[in-house]
């Protein structure tokens, strides 16, 4: 049976991954890209913008005038978390699905998300980390995290990343604290001679923010046991590596009516 067209409008079309989405949608069948939304060049078309897929899709600066004129199933955002918030209220408002991909909520917008939707009984996902990798790393560490309670967290990014920690590491923790008893680790006396040497913290574990150019996503979970140690890994090596996650979420916001906060949720 033939897929039905899903219309999409991509809010951060020049961004890094904007534009990989941009591709992404272009190569789907049954996903048609109907407009886009900038912080500039409102009134061009996608195809006016150098670097980017030769697409006909008009480009807003104001979310609610494209929701009124381009008729839109769903929403994808990679823009930042003040912009994702925005976009996201105006996506409901036009009975629009958002698919988020923006990092950097805190646990009070996640929880403000989820009952805007329940109040609009609508379907929205928030994805912290699209790469499948990724989510099975972040499973794969809860599970571990049961039997290896001492844990620290390393994440690797790029240079151009605005937000730290990542939304994958906060994800990863809050996924271990499901199952993880409360646990200081360290030493009880140990200080700090210098400021943030021991990362930041969250929910007892340590996550660690580094940030260099060469570097594009990637991830270390460290369990530290009697005599043993055990690392689970995974890294992104290009943006491609996202948009199998990201179109199945495409597909999937399409056929539920509440939020789904991490991909981890809708995996079979
Ligand atoms: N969930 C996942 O799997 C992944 C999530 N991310 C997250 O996605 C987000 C974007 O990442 P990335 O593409 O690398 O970042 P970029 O900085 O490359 O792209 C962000 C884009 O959003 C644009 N933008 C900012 N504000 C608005 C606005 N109000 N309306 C429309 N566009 C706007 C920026 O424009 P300008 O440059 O003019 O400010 C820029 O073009 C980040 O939060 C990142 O952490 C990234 C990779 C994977
Ligand atoms: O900014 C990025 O690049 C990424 N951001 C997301 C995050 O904060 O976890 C996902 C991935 O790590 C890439």
């Amino acid at each position: 049976m033939e897929n039905k067209t899903i219309r999409i409008t991509v809010a951060g079309p020049r961004g890094k991954m904007g534009a990989e989405t941009l591709q992404m949608i272009s190569e789907t069948p049954h996903f048609e890209l109907v407009a886009a939304i900038d912080n500039k060049n409102d009134g061009l078309v996608i195809s006016d913008i150098n670097g980017l897929p030769d697409l006909n899709a008009p480009i807003y600066t104001d979310i609610e005038q494209c929701f009124s004129n381009v008729g839109t199933d769903v929403l994808i955002d990679f823009t930042h978390p003040e912009a994702g918030k925005a976009h996201f209220e105006a996506a409901l408002a036009y009975g629009v699905r958002p698919v988020i991909g923006t990092s950097g909520f805190t646990n009070d917008d996640v929880k403000g998300f989820r009952s805007r939707i329940e109040e609009k009984g609508s379907g929205g996902i928030i994805a912290p980390n699209f790469a499948i990798g990724a989510v099975l790393l972040m499973k794969f560490s809860q599970f571990a995290s049961k039997y290896l309670p001492d844990i620290e967290i390393i994440e690797q990014h790029h240079d151009q990343k605005k937000d730290a920690p990542s939304g994958t590491a906060v994800k990863t923790a809050e996924l271990i604290q499901e199952v993880r008893q409360m646990k200081q680790q360290g030493h009880p006396d140990e200080q700090e001679t210098i400021q943030g040497a021991r990362g930041a913290e969250m929910n007892g574990i340590r996550i660690h923010s580094v940030r260099l150019p060469g570097l594009v996503a990637h991830q270390e979970v460290i369990f530290g046991g009697e005599g043993e140690l055990l690392t689970l890994r995974h890294d992104s090596m290009n943006r491609k590596s996202f948009m199998t996650g990201v179109r199945y979420a495409v597909d999937t916001v399409m056929t539920i009516d509440t939020l789904v906060y991490g991909l981890e949720n809708i995996l079979d």
